[in-house]
């Protein structure tokens, strides 16, 4: 790869563990290695759009808390072996960075990830994976993934998008009105229709059947996921007991963020057969 351009600078803040800090005129940002994992995205002007935990945990192996986690190729837990790691293997494995350009108006980072041995221990399948992110006054992120074998795979997936907010209390979700979901918190399974905009009040972990773009309102900010090749939204927030139990964050941080993420569910599977390939993608923009 040629190196990348002034914007981006590689910094370390834990051992062996490379973080791209970018500082553009579009926005400043920081992007793991480690899960091809946007952590921080500040568009020029504003105020940071998304949630990192102060406390999250830099280590191969454990999923960064925040930020956009990439989970691939299952969303949650295992579909038949709970002892797999949860959401996959994308998020806990160092990516390797292919390109980076500063593009003017935005800066454009890709990571690929291959099948090998350590992959096909958890998931025996032959996969190219791909994340293109392009931060400027929006950010896009995108999920390829290829199947190079030659039997056709499944996958469900997300991008786990926490978007930060003053307090959980003054939040509201539009664009679900009078969609079907799946309530999941606390280990249920109920369902419902959603009656008005989404209101978070205590543990609310929803999959709703969608595919369009959920608007979310924080007071007088807005911000819109735009989503493609998704037939789920699922709206997270773990609540105060949920929260003070996860090790890795401030109990008390359940009230600055809401999850709402671009994903295929359990029940939207997609199927990719050998030589074909899934794009699942997200635009973040303000207003
Ligand atoms: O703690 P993790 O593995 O990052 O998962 C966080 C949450 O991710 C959400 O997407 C799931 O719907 C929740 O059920 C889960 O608790």
């Amino acid at each position: 790869m040629i190196a990348p351009p002034a914007c981006i600078r590689l910094t370390y803040p834990a051992t062996d563990y490379p973080v791209l800090e970018i500082d553009h005129p579009s926005c400043r940002a920081r992007v793991a290695l480690h899960g091809a994992h946007v952590m921080e995205w500040q568009p020029a002007g504003h105020a940071p759009v998304l949630y990192c935990s102060p406390e999250t945990v830099l280590r191969e192996g454990k999923a960064i808390r925040g930020g956009i986690p990439i989970c691939w190729p299952w969303f949650n837990a295992h579909p038949t072996d709970p002892s797999k790691p949860a959401h996959g293997i994308a998020r806990t494995r160092f990516w390797e960075l292919t390109d980076s350009q500063d593009g003017g108006e935005s800066v454009e980072l890709r990571f690929e990830l291959r099948s090998d041995e350590k992959a096909r221990a958890i998931w025996d399948q032959e996969f190219h994976a791909i994340v293109e992110i392009r931060l400027g006054a929006e950010l896009q992120v995108s999920l390829i993934s290829h199947n190079t074998g030659s039997t056709a795979f499944r996958e469900t997936g997300a991008l786990h998008t926490y978007l930060a907010v003053d307090d959980i209390a003054n939040v509201k979700v539009a664009g679900l009105e009078g969609l079907a979901f799946v309530e999941t918190a606390g280990g249920k399974r109920e369902n419902g229709m959603q009656e008005g905009e989404v209101r978070i009040e205590g543990e609310v972990d929803r999959i709703y059947a969608s595919t369009s773009t959920a608007t979310l309102r924080n007071g007088a900010r807005t911000i819109r996921v735009h989503k493609h090749g998704s037939a789920s939204t699922i709206v997270w927030n773990p609540g105060p007991e949920k929260a003070a139990k996860l090790g890795d964050m401030p109990a008390e941080d359940f009230r600055r963020f809401v999850c709402v993420e671009t994903a295929n569910a359990p029940g939207a599977e997609i199927t990719v057969a050998p030589g074909e390939r899934h794009v699942l993608r997200t635009r973040i923009a303000l207003g």
